[in-house]
């Protein structure tokens, strides 16, 4: 299998349905289910917003440093069987401190878990838009008490509605401590908020950016300033930002000459991890090993934290 990096991986989005039953039972947590296929049932999605939905509301087992200490280990040990010798991992504290679980309990858990893990690896820390800009703020001057233990800040959850451009102050806060900046842009949003992200968030990758292909100024600067793409495959398809796997603009991106990664977003929830997205690219789209090949290279060119 060739060693890759993934640069866009939510820990969250790898809490399995057999670690969900497991962290309610073990933090007494009433779940609607304990039946782990009753669960997995509910991971048919009609866009992004009814994916959050589920996703927001099985992290409430998410309670102890343990639980976060669990979480990114069972993640570090499947991503080592997929190839991977480096993970640049988002996590989501809004979505944790809105729960009453405090920074220091998801840092210290994720932060133990990295350490201990066998592959390098790294936190970036991810602001949920839909919570605004003030509250961001707030989110990142608590999180700078711990600013060893992560290297970004990225911007997710629902994108439309919620322009890069509203978050300029935060990303300027961030870019004055030398922390790295992505942002999740051009998933369900246009090629406008590919450029806000690069304009005004000053962003280093852009997390999707599958959309930026509809307009090809924005693809050129892309490619001339070897702006890295985080592409999600199997993401797109079950939140249906694409069709099929078949439709996916992906091979065009490459053709283009755009630094493409392949990486897999909240594998949980979307039917596999990132070797399995390179395997369905092969298998579904007819990409050869020199295209997959070259997408594994990009995916280390376009690391923040690699020292391989
Ligand atoms: N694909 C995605 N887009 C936006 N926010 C997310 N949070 C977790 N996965 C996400
Ligand atoms: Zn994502």
């Amino acid at each position: 299998m060739r060693p890759k990096a993934e640069l866009h991986l939510h820990i969250e989005g790898t809490l399995e349905p057999e670690l969900v039953v497991e962290l309610a039972r073990r933090n007494r947590v009433d779940l609607p289910t304990f039946d782990v296929e009753a669960i997995r049932a509910r991971y048919s999605f009609a866009n992004l917003q009814s994916f959050l939905d589920v996703y927001y509301e099985n992290m409430a087992v998410l309670r102890t440093e343990e639980d976060f200490y669990d979480l990114a280990s069972a993640y570090l040990r499947r991503a080592a069987e997929q190839g991977v010798r480096h993970a640049e991992i988002f996590f989501d504290p809004q979505a944790h401190l809105s729960r009453g679980v405090p920074m220091d309990v998801v840092i210290g858990g994720l932060s133990a878990a990295l350490k201990d893990g066998e592959a390098s690896s790294a936190l970036i820390l991810c602001f949920l838009r839909d919570r605004g800009a003030e509250e961001a703020e707030q989110v990142l001057r608590t999180a700078l008490a711990y600013r060893d233990h992560f290297i970004g800040v990225g911007l997710d959850s629902a994108e439309v509605g919620y322009p890069p451009s509203l978050f300029r102050r935060v990303f300027d806060i961030a870019a004055a401590e030398g922390l790295h900046r992505v942002a999740h842009a051009g998933e369900e949003g246009g090629p406008d908020y590919v450029w806000e992200a690069l304009d005004v968030l000053r962003v280093e990758r852009v997390d999707h950016g599958i959309r930026a292909m509809e307009d090809p100024q924005l693809v050129a600067r892309l490619r001339e300033e070897r702006i890295p793409l985080t592409v999600c495959p199997l993401s797109n398809v079950r939140l249906r930002a694409v069709p099929s796997l078949r439709d996916h603009i992906l091979p065009a991106m490459l053709d283009e000459g755009l630094v493409v990664t392949v990486n897999s977003d909240d594998p949980a929830y979307f039917g596999g991890y990132v070797e399995d997205n390179y395997a369905a690219l092969r298998r579904e789209l007819g990409m050869t090993e020199e295209q997959l090949d070259r997408i594994a290279r990009n995916s280390f060119e376009a690391a923040f934290a690699y020292e391989g």
